[in-house]
Protein backbone atom coordinates (compact mmCIF):
# COMPACT_ATOMS: atom_id res chain seq x y z
CA UNK A 1 0.00 0.00 0.00
CA UNK A 2 1.18 3.18 -0.81
CA UNK A 3 1.40 6.09 1.72
CA UNK A 4 1.22 10.00 0.78
CA UNK A 5 2.15 12.74 3.01
CA UNK A 6 0.21 15.93 2.18
CA UNK A 7 2.82 18.21 3.43
CA UNK A 8 1.04 21.23 4.54
CA UNK A 9 2.99 24.11 2.37
CA UNK A 10 2.70 27.82 2.67
CA UNK A 11 0.39 28.71 0.01
CA UNK A 12 2.46 31.76 -1.39
CA UNK A 13 -1.43 32.60 -2.92
CA UNK A 14 -2.68 36.32 -2.66
CA UNK A 15 -5.55 34.53 -0.23
CA UNK A 16 -3.72 33.95 2.75
CA UNK A 17 -1.01 36.49 2.25
CA UNK A 18 -1.00 39.28 4.93
CA UNK A 19 -4.61 37.62 6.52
CA UNK A 20 -2.77 38.28 10.31
CA UNK A 21 -1.49 41.40 9.08
CA UNK A 22 -5.35 42.91 8.00
CA UNK A 23 -6.97 41.70 11.01
CA UNK A 24 -3.74 42.86 13.56
CA UNK A 25 -4.27 46.61 11.58
CA UNK A 26 -7.92 46.39 11.76
CA UNK A 27 -7.51 45.59 15.46
CA UNK A 28 -4.72 48.15 16.64
CA UNK A 29 -7.08 50.91 15.08
CA UNK A 30 -9.93 50.63 17.20
CA UNK A 31 -8.01 49.33 20.15
CA UNK A 32 -6.13 52.82 19.62
CA UNK A 33 -9.05 54.03 19.24
CA UNK A 34 -11.21 53.60 22.44
CA UNK A 35 -7.85 53.43 24.64
CA UNK A 36 -8.08 49.61 25.29
CA UNK A 37 -6.53 48.37 28.35
CA UNK A 38 -2.75 47.21 27.30
CA UNK A 39 -3.08 43.99 29.00
CA UNK A 40 -6.45 43.20 27.10
CA UNK A 41 -4.41 44.28 23.85
CA UNK A 42 -1.83 41.56 24.98
CA UNK A 43 -4.68 38.95 25.33
CA UNK A 44 -6.47 39.82 22.07
CA UNK A 45 -3.55 40.16 19.65
CA UNK A 46 -2.89 36.10 20.21
CA UNK A 47 -4.76 32.92 20.29
CA UNK A 48 -5.49 30.77 22.64
CA UNK A 49 -4.80 27.38 21.40
CA UNK A 50 -3.43 26.03 18.35
CA UNK A 51 -4.42 22.55 17.27
CA UNK A 52 -2.85 20.56 14.09
CA UNK A 53 -3.43 17.21 13.83
CA UNK A 54 -1.94 14.73 11.24
CA UNK A 55 -4.62 11.66 10.16
CA UNK A 56 -4.40 9.16 8.20
CA UNK A 57 -7.16 8.31 5.42
CA UNK A 58 -7.16 5.26 3.17
CA UNK A 59 -8.19 6.45 -0.89
CA UNK A 60 -10.40 5.35 -3.11
CA UNK A 61 -7.26 3.10 -4.92
CA UNK A 62 -6.37 1.49 -1.61
CA UNK A 63 -3.49 4.18 -0.64
CA UNK A 64 -2.94 6.28 2.49
CA UNK A 65 -2.61 9.57 2.02
CA UNK A 66 -1.86 11.70 5.65
CA UNK A 67 -3.72 15.21 5.82
CA UNK A 68 -3.36 18.13 8.05
CA UNK A 69 -5.90 19.99 9.84
CA UNK A 70 -6.37 22.85 12.24
CA UNK A 71 -8.53 24.40 14.20
CA UNK A 72 -7.44 27.56 15.86
CA UNK A 73 -9.33 29.01 19.26
CA UNK A 74 -8.79 32.62 19.44
CA UNK A 75 -10.64 33.48 22.39
CA UNK A 76 -13.39 32.59 24.90
CA UNK A 77 -13.97 35.22 27.01
CA UNK A 78 -17.96 35.46 26.06
CA UNK A 79 -18.62 31.93 25.73
CA UNK A 80 -17.21 28.55 23.72
CA UNK A 81 -15.65 29.29 20.50
CA UNK A 82 -17.25 29.39 17.43
CA UNK A 83 -16.86 29.27 13.74
CA UNK A 84 -16.71 27.90 10.67
CA UNK A 85 -14.22 24.54 9.24
CA UNK A 86 -12.89 25.49 5.04
CA UNK A 87 -11.47 22.71 3.16
CA UNK A 88 -9.15 24.88 0.73
CA UNK A 89 -5.54 24.58 -0.69
CA UNK A 90 -4.98 28.28 0.66
CA UNK A 91 -5.84 26.69 4.65
CA UNK A 92 -3.12 27.16 6.41
CA UNK A 93 -2.04 28.04 10.25
CA UNK A 94 -2.25 32.02 9.56
CA UNK A 95 -5.42 31.94 7.39
CA UNK A 96 -6.90 30.07 10.38
CA UNK A 97 -5.57 32.22 13.41
CA UNK A 98 -6.79 35.61 11.21
CA UNK A 99 -10.13 34.14 10.68
CA UNK A 100 -10.46 32.76 14.35
CA UNK A 101 -9.50 36.53 15.17
CA UNK A 102 -12.40 37.66 12.95
CA UNK A 103 -14.76 35.07 14.74
CA UNK A 104 -14.12 36.00 17.69
CA UNK A 105 -14.91 39.99 16.99
CA UNK A 106 -17.86 38.93 15.10
CA UNK A 107 -19.88 37.02 17.80
CA UNK A 108 -18.93 39.62 20.17
CA UNK A 109 -20.28 42.43 18.06
CA UNK A 110 -23.86 40.58 17.70
CA UNK A 111 -23.99 39.69 21.08
CA UNK A 112 -23.77 36.11 20.85
CA UNK A 113 -22.76 33.92 24.14
CA UNK A 114 -19.40 32.80 21.92
CA UNK A 115 -15.84 33.11 21.29
CA UNK A 116 -14.43 32.60 18.15
CA UNK A 117 -12.57 29.61 16.60
CA UNK A 118 -11.61 28.75 12.80
CA UNK A 119 -10.38 25.89 10.98
CA UNK A 120 -10.04 23.56 7.97
CA UNK A 121 -7.89 21.11 6.17
CA UNK A 122 -5.68 22.24 3.65
CA UNK A 123 -7.02 20.52 0.49
CA UNK A 124 -8.83 20.99 -2.80
CA UNK A 125 -11.74 19.15 -2.57
CA UNK A 126 -12.32 18.67 -6.22
CA UNK A 127 -9.26 15.82 -6.31
CA UNK A 128 -11.44 13.80 -3.86
CA UNK A 129 -14.44 11.07 -4.21
CA UNK A 130 -17.28 12.07 -1.96
CA UNK A 131 -16.87 8.59 -0.18
CA UNK A 132 -13.02 10.28 0.52
CA UNK A 133 -14.14 13.29 1.45
CA UNK A 134 -16.41 11.63 4.10
CA UNK A 135 -13.79 9.58 5.45
CA UNK A 136 -11.13 12.35 5.39
CA UNK A 137 -14.04 14.73 7.48
CA UNK A 138 -14.34 11.59 9.86
CA UNK A 139 -10.87 10.97 10.55
CA UNK A 140 -10.26 15.07 11.33
CA UNK A 141 -13.21 14.69 13.51
CA UNK A 142 -11.96 11.80 15.46
CA UNK A 143 -8.09 13.52 15.56
CA UNK A 144 -9.42 16.59 16.99
CA UNK A 145 -11.31 14.54 19.93
CA UNK A 146 -12.53 16.69 22.75
CA UNK A 147 -10.86 19.58 21.40
CA UNK A 148 -14.34 20.35 19.48
CA UNK A 149 -17.58 20.10 21.82
CA UNK A 150 -20.94 21.74 22.33
CA UNK A 151 -20.05 23.92 25.27
CA UNK A 152 -16.34 24.47 24.40
CA UNK A 153 -15.79 24.69 20.51
CA UNK A 154 -18.46 24.28 17.97
CA UNK A 155 -17.68 24.48 14.12
CA UNK A 156 -19.92 25.18 11.32
CA UNK A 157 -19.69 25.11 7.48
CA UNK A 158 -17.43 27.40 5.36
CA UNK A 159 -15.44 27.64 1.86
CA UNK A 160 -16.15 23.78 0.55
CA UNK A 161 -18.04 22.54 3.17
CA UNK A 162 -21.58 22.28 3.87
CA UNK A 163 -24.50 20.48 6.00
CA UNK A 164 -23.26 16.88 4.67
CA UNK A 165 -20.14 17.50 6.36
CA UNK A 166 -20.92 18.83 9.33
CA UNK A 167 -23.51 15.42 9.73
CA UNK A 168 -20.61 13.35 9.46
CA UNK A 169 -18.67 15.23 12.24
CA UNK A 170 -21.86 15.35 14.20
CA UNK A 171 -21.90 11.78 14.03
CA UNK A 172 -18.79 10.29 14.48
CA UNK A 173 -18.79 13.05 17.49
CA UNK A 174 -21.85 11.21 18.90
CA UNK A 175 -20.72 7.94 18.16
CA UNK A 176 -17.27 8.65 19.92
CA UNK A 177 -19.42 9.42 23.19
CA UNK A 178 -20.31 6.80 25.87
CA UNK A 179 -24.19 5.45 24.85
CA UNK A 180 -26.09 7.29 27.59
CA UNK A 181 -24.30 10.95 26.64
CA UNK A 182 -24.40 10.77 22.71
CA UNK A 183 -27.88 12.14 21.86
CA UNK A 184 -27.20 15.06 24.17
CA UNK A 185 -23.85 16.20 22.01
CA UNK A 186 -25.93 16.97 19.03
CA UNK A 187 -25.13 20.90 19.04
CA UNK A 188 -21.02 19.74 18.28
CA UNK A 189 -21.40 21.80 14.93
CA UNK A 190 -24.35 23.95 13.95
CA UNK A 191 -25.28 24.06 9.82
CA UNK A 192 -26.24 20.38 10.33
CA UNK A 193 -28.98 19.40 7.65
CA UNK A 194 -32.22 19.51 9.11
CA UNK A 195 -33.50 15.87 9.83
CA UNK A 196 -30.47 15.58 12.24
CA UNK A 197 -31.17 18.93 14.28
CA UNK A 198 -30.17 21.33 12.02
CA UNK A 199 -32.04 24.96 11.82
CA UNK A 200 -34.70 25.40 9.00
CA UNK A 201 -32.94 28.41 7.16
CA UNK A 202 -29.19 28.26 8.47
CA UNK A 203 -28.37 27.44 4.63
CA UNK A 204 -29.97 30.62 3.77
CA UNK A 205 -28.87 32.82 6.66
CA UNK A 206 -25.70 34.17 5.65
CA UNK A 207 -26.89 35.24 2.42
CA UNK A 208 -29.78 36.69 4.56
CA UNK A 209 -27.96 38.98 6.63
CA UNK A 210 -26.04 40.54 3.39
CA UNK A 211 -28.99 41.67 2.15
CA UNK A 212 -30.51 42.76 5.00
CA UNK A 213 -27.20 44.58 5.77
CA UNK A 214 -27.53 46.10 2.46
CA UNK A 215 -30.81 47.22 2.73
CA UNK A 216 -30.60 48.82 6.34
CA UNK A 217 -27.96 50.17 5.22
CA UNK A 218 -29.28 52.17 1.71
CA UNK A 219 -32.53 52.69 3.75
CA UNK A 220 -30.40 55.48 5.70
CA UNK A 221 -28.90 57.03 2.78
CA UNK A 222 -33.34 57.02 1.68
CA UNK A 223 -32.44 54.37 -1.27
CA UNK A 224 -34.40 51.44 -1.89
CA UNK A 225 -32.74 48.04 -3.75
CA UNK A 226 -35.42 48.28 -6.68
CA UNK A 227 -33.02 48.55 -9.97
CA UNK A 228 -29.96 48.57 -8.25
CA UNK A 229 -26.99 46.66 -10.02
CA UNK A 230 -24.78 44.43 -8.46
CA UNK A 231 -21.87 42.20 -8.96
CA UNK A 232 -20.80 38.81 -6.79
CA UNK A 233 -17.88 37.01 -6.22
CA UNK A 234 -18.40 33.50 -5.48
CA UNK A 235 -21.55 31.88 -6.54
CA UNK A 236 -21.80 29.30 -3.18
CA UNK A 237 -23.77 29.24 -0.50
CA UNK A 238 -22.72 33.01 1.05
CA UNK A 239 -23.61 34.65 -3.17
CA UNK A 240 -26.02 32.48 -4.30
CA UNK A 241 -28.56 33.63 -1.28
CA UNK A 242 -27.02 37.00 -0.91
CA UNK A 243 -28.03 37.15 -4.68
CA UNK A 244 -31.20 35.58 -4.76
CA UNK A 245 -32.99 37.74 -1.93
CA UNK A 246 -31.20 41.01 -3.54
CA UNK A 247 -33.08 40.11 -7.04
CA UNK A 248 -36.18 39.38 -5.00
CA UNK A 249 -36.33 42.71 -4.05
CA UNK A 250 -35.94 44.45 -7.58
CA UNK A 251 -32.17 44.69 -7.89
CA UNK A 252 -30.03 42.92 -11.17
CA UNK A 253 -27.13 41.06 -10.92
CA UNK A 254 -25.03 41.74 -14.00
CA UNK A 255 -22.04 39.63 -13.15
CA UNK A 256 -21.02 36.38 -11.25
CA UNK A 257 -17.35 35.18 -10.89
CA UNK A 258 -16.17 31.86 -9.03
CA UNK A 259 -12.90 30.29 -9.29
CA UNK A 260 -13.89 28.75 -13.40
CA UNK A 261 -15.17 31.79 -14.92
CA UNK A 262 -15.94 35.37 -15.18
CA UNK A 263 -19.72 36.54 -16.34
CA UNK A 264 -21.32 39.46 -17.81
CA UNK A 265 -25.06 40.64 -19.20
CA UNK A 266 -25.66 44.17 -18.58
CA UNK A 267 -29.10 42.97 -18.78
CA UNK A 268 -29.38 41.21 -16.07
CA UNK A 269 -28.23 37.08 -14.84
CA UNK A 270 -31.35 35.61 -13.71
CA UNK A 271 -30.10 34.25 -10.25
CA UNK A 272 -31.97 30.71 -10.18
CA UNK A 273 -31.00 29.94 -13.67
CA UNK A 274 -27.39 30.26 -13.18
CA UNK A 275 -27.85 28.02 -10.20
CA UNK A 276 -29.45 25.69 -12.04
CA UNK A 277 -26.99 25.48 -14.81
CA UNK A 278 -24.17 25.36 -12.27
CA UNK A 279 -25.93 22.17 -10.83
CA UNK A 280 -25.09 20.25 -14.01
CA UNK A 281 -22.26 22.12 -14.97
CA UNK A 282 -19.86 20.97 -12.00
CA UNK A 283 -20.82 23.20 -9.76
CA UNK A 284 -18.94 26.28 -12.09
CA UNK A 285 -20.32 29.49 -13.65
CA UNK A 286 -18.28 28.92 -16.08
CA UNK A 287 -19.95 28.52 -20.40
CA UNK A 288 -23.46 29.49 -18.71
CA UNK A 289 -24.60 30.65 -22.32
CA UNK A 290 -26.66 33.51 -21.45
CA UNK A 291 -23.90 36.53 -20.68
CA UNK A 292 -20.79 36.90 -22.01
CA UNK A 293 -16.78 35.65 -20.23
CA UNK A 294 -14.92 39.25 -19.47
CA UNK A 295 -11.01 38.90 -18.16
CA UNK A 296 -11.63 38.24 -14.56
CA UNK A 297 -9.08 41.35 -14.07
CA UNK A 298 -12.05 43.43 -15.04
CA UNK A 299 -14.42 42.35 -12.65
CA UNK A 300 -14.45 44.57 -10.03
CA UNK A 301 -14.19 47.74 -12.23
CA UNK A 302 -17.74 46.47 -13.96
CA UNK A 303 -20.16 49.43 -13.77
CA UNK A 304 -22.58 48.83 -11.27
CA UNK A 305 -24.21 50.06 -7.78
CA UNK A 306 -22.96 47.23 -5.36
CA UNK A 307 -20.01 44.72 -5.02
CA UNK A 308 -20.76 41.66 -3.06
CA UNK A 309 -17.40 40.31 -2.34
CA UNK A 310 -18.94 36.46 -1.22
CA UNK A 311 -15.32 33.97 -1.98
CA UNK A 312 -12.10 34.61 -0.41
CA UNK A 313 -9.84 36.87 1.32
CA UNK A 314 -7.67 39.43 -0.38
CA UNK A 315 -9.56 40.24 -3.33
CA UNK A 316 -9.73 44.16 -3.26
CA UNK A 317 -6.24 45.13 -2.71
CA UNK A 318 -3.96 48.53 -4.09
CA UNK A 319 -4.09 46.75 -7.25
CA UNK A 320 -7.26 46.83 -8.32
CA UNK A 321 -9.43 48.98 -5.35
CA UNK A 322 -8.91 52.81 -7.20
CA UNK A 323 -10.76 51.03 -10.83
CA UNK A 324 -13.82 50.66 -8.65
CA UNK A 325 -17.00 52.46 -9.53
CA UNK A 326 -19.35 51.38 -7.47
CA UNK A 327 -20.87 53.36 -4.11
CA UNK A 328 -21.06 49.96 -1.86
CA UNK A 329 -19.35 47.19 -1.11
CA UNK A 330 -21.03 44.76 1.43
CA UNK A 331 -18.27 42.19 2.93
CA UNK A 332 -20.17 38.55 1.72
CA UNK A 333 -16.42 36.97 2.32
CA UNK A 334 -14.13 37.25 5.39
CA UNK A 335 -11.29 39.61 4.80
CA UNK A 336 -11.77 40.63 0.92
CA UNK A 337 -10.76 43.76 1.25
CA UNK A 338 -7.40 44.39 2.09
CA UNK A 339 -6.15 47.22 4.04
CA UNK A 340 -4.17 49.13 1.45
CA UNK A 341 -7.34 48.67 -0.82
CA UNK A 342 -9.25 49.63 2.14
CA UNK A 343 -7.48 53.27 2.26
CA UNK A 344 -8.25 53.60 -1.71
CA UNK A 345 -11.73 53.09 -0.83
CA UNK A 346 -12.67 55.03 1.47
CA UNK A 347 -10.25 58.12 0.28
CA UNK A 348 -12.67 57.71 -3.00
CA UNK A 349 -15.96 57.78 -0.73
CA UNK A 350 -16.59 54.29 -1.02
CA UNK A 351 -18.97 52.69 1.90
CA UNK A 352 -18.01 48.94 3.14
CA UNK A 353 -20.42 47.35 4.96
CA UNK A 354 -17.33 45.17 7.28
CA UNK A 355 -17.63 41.62 6.94
CA UNK A 356 -18.31 40.86 11.22
CA UNK A 357 -21.34 42.59 10.75
CA UNK A 358 -22.49 41.86 6.88
CA UNK A 359 -21.74 37.96 6.95
CA UNK A 360 -22.95 37.22 10.58
CA UNK A 361 -26.44 36.16 9.80
CA UNK A 362 -24.49 32.51 9.62
CA UNK A 363 -23.16 32.31 13.30
CA UNK A 364 -26.10 34.41 14.64
CA UNK A 365 -28.46 31.32 12.80
CA UNK A 366 -26.05 29.05 14.04
CA UNK A 367 -26.55 30.05 17.84
CA UNK A 368 -30.18 29.68 16.78
CA UNK A 369 -29.49 25.83 16.27
CA UNK A 370 -27.20 25.52 19.00
CA UNK A 371 -30.26 27.01 21.40
CA UNK A 372 -32.68 24.62 19.22
CA UNK A 373 -30.36 21.66 20.01
CA UNK A 374 -30.03 23.22 23.66
CA UNK A 375 -33.14 23.07 24.64
CA UNK A 376 -34.95 20.07 22.92
CA UNK A 377 -37.42 22.25 20.29
CA UNK A 378 -37.96 22.68 16.56
CA UNK A 379 -37.69 25.65 15.07
CA UNK A 380 -40.10 27.09 11.96
CA UNK A 381 -38.40 28.94 9.13
CA UNK A 382 -40.53 32.03 10.00
CA UNK A 383 -39.43 32.49 13.34
CA UNK A 384 -35.32 31.67 12.12
CA UNK A 385 -35.40 34.63 9.65
CA UNK A 386 -37.59 37.16 12.12
CA UNK A 387 -35.38 36.48 14.81
CA UNK A 388 -32.56 36.96 12.21
CA UNK A 389 -33.87 40.35 11.22
CA UNK A 390 -34.21 41.54 14.78
CA UNK A 391 -30.52 40.73 15.66
CA UNK A 392 -28.74 42.13 12.93
CA UNK A 393 -31.08 45.53 13.19
CA UNK A 394 -29.73 46.03 16.48
CA UNK A 395 -26.18 45.71 15.84
CA UNK A 396 -26.26 47.12 12.47
CA UNK A 397 -27.72 50.27 14.06
CA UNK A 398 -25.20 50.34 16.77
CA UNK A 399 -22.94 50.01 13.90
CA UNK A 400 -23.76 52.92 12.08
CA UNK A 401 -24.90 55.18 14.98
CA UNK A 402 -21.27 54.77 16.13
CA UNK A 403 -19.42 55.26 12.89
CA UNK A 404 -21.50 58.56 12.55
CA UNK A 405 -21.15 60.31 16.29
CA UNK A 406 -17.08 59.10 16.03
CA UNK A 407 -17.17 60.14 12.10
CA UNK A 408 -15.21 56.96 11.55
CA UNK A 409 -16.07 54.08 9.05
CA UNK A 410 -18.46 51.36 9.93
CA UNK A 411 -15.05 48.62 10.18
CA UNK A 412 -13.25 50.70 12.91
CA UNK A 413 -17.18 51.49 14.59
CA UNK A 414 -17.95 47.57 14.66
CA UNK A 415 -14.59 46.57 15.85
CA UNK A 416 -14.66 49.18 18.98
CA UNK A 417 -18.33 47.85 19.82
CA UNK A 418 -17.17 44.48 19.44
CA UNK A 419 -13.53 44.87 21.51
CA UNK A 420 -15.52 46.62 24.00
CA UNK A 421 -17.77 43.91 24.88
CA UNK A 422 -14.56 41.56 25.20
CA UNK A 423 -12.94 44.12 27.67
CA UNK A 424 -15.58 44.70 29.57
CA UNK A 425 -16.16 40.74 30.10
CA UNK A 426 -12.43 40.65 31.32
CA UNK A 427 -13.23 43.78 33.33
CA UNK A 428 -15.82 42.28 35.52
CA UNK A 429 -14.23 39.03 35.99
CA UNK A 430 -11.53 40.36 37.45
CA UNK A 431 -8.25 39.94 35.48
CA UNK A 432 -6.49 42.35 37.08
CA UNK A 433 -6.11 42.13 41.17
N1 LIG B 1 -21.09 29.72 4.79
C1 LIG B 1 -21.31 30.61 5.75
O1 LIG B 1 -22.30 30.53 6.50
C2 LIG B 1 -20.40 31.78 5.91
C3 LIG B 1 -19.39 32.04 5.02
N2 LIG B 1 -18.65 33.19 5.16
C4 LIG B 1 -17.60 33.53 4.20
O2 LIG B 1 -18.17 33.68 2.90
C5 LIG B 1 -17.21 33.29 1.91
C6 LIG B 1 -17.82 32.25 1.00
O3 LIG B 1 -18.19 31.12 1.78
P1 LIG B 1 -19.25 30.04 1.26
O4 LIG B 1 -20.22 30.69 0.34
O5 LIG B 1 -19.74 29.32 2.44
O6 LIG B 1 -18.32 29.05 0.44
P2 LIG B 1 -18.71 28.10 -0.78
O7 LIG B 1 -17.68 27.05 -0.77
O8 LIG B 1 -20.12 27.70 -0.71
O9 LIG B 1 -18.53 29.04 -2.06
C7 LIG B 1 -17.31 29.65 -2.35
C8 LIG B 1 -17.44 30.33 -3.69
O10 LIG B 1 -16.25 31.10 -3.91
C9 LIG B 1 -15.77 30.81 -5.20
N3 LIG B 1 -14.33 30.98 -5.33
C10 LIG B 1 -13.33 30.23 -4.81
N4 LIG B 1 -12.14 30.69 -5.20
C11 LIG B 1 -12.38 31.76 -5.97
C12 LIG B 1 -11.55 32.67 -6.69
N5 LIG B 1 -10.22 32.55 -6.65
N6 LIG B 1 -12.14 33.66 -7.41
C13 LIG B 1 -13.49 33.75 -7.45
N7 LIG B 1 -14.32 32.93 -6.80
C14 LIG B 1 -13.78 31.94 -6.08
C15 LIG B 1 -16.13 29.34 -5.40
O11 LIG B 1 -16.03 29.03 -6.76
P3 LIG B 1 -15.65 27.54 -7.23
O12 LIG B 1 -16.84 26.71 -6.88
O13 LIG B 1 -15.42 27.71 -8.69
O14 LIG B 1 -14.42 27.15 -6.47
C16 LIG B 1 -17.56 29.36 -4.86
O15 LIG B 1 -18.44 29.87 -5.81
C17 LIG B 1 -15.98 32.84 2.69
O16 LIG B 1 -15.09 33.94 2.84
C18 LIG B 1 -16.54 32.44 4.05
O17 LIG B 1 -15.58 32.51 5.08
C19 LIG B 1 -18.90 34.11 6.15
C20 LIG B 1 -19.88 33.87 7.06
C21 LIG B 1 -20.65 32.65 7.08
O1 LIG C 1 -21.87 29.55 11.79
C1 LIG C 1 -20.81 29.61 12.37
O2 LIG C 1 -20.59 29.13 13.46
C2 LIG C 1 -19.62 30.34 11.78
C3 LIG C 1 -19.73 30.70 10.34
C4 LIG C 1 -18.42 31.28 9.91
O3 LIG C 1 -17.45 30.55 9.78
C5 LIG C 1 -18.27 32.71 9.74
O4 LIG C 1 -19.14 33.48 10.16
O5 LIG C 1 -17.24 33.13 9.16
Amino acid sequence: MNATINTPKKTGEKVAQGMMENVLAQFNSAAHHIDLHGDIQKILKITNNEIIVHFPVKMDNGSVEVFTGYRVQHNNALGPYKGGLRYHPTVDIDAARALAMWMTWKTSLTGLPFGGGKGGIQLDPTNYSTSELERITRRFTYALGDNIGPEHDIPAPDVNTNSQTMAWMADTFMSTRLPAKRSLNQHVVTGKPDGIGGLEGRDRATGYGVFLTIKKFLAKQNQILKNKTFIVQGFGNVGYWTAKFLEEEGALLVAVQDASASLYNPNGIEVDSLKNYISINDNSVGGFPRAEIIDKENFFALNCDLIIPAALGNQITEENASKIQAKLIAEGANGPINNEGEKILLSNNISIIPDILCNSGGVIASYFEWLQNRNGEVWQLEETLTKLNHKLEKSFNKVYAYAQEESIDMRKAAYCIAIKRIEKAYIQRGIFP
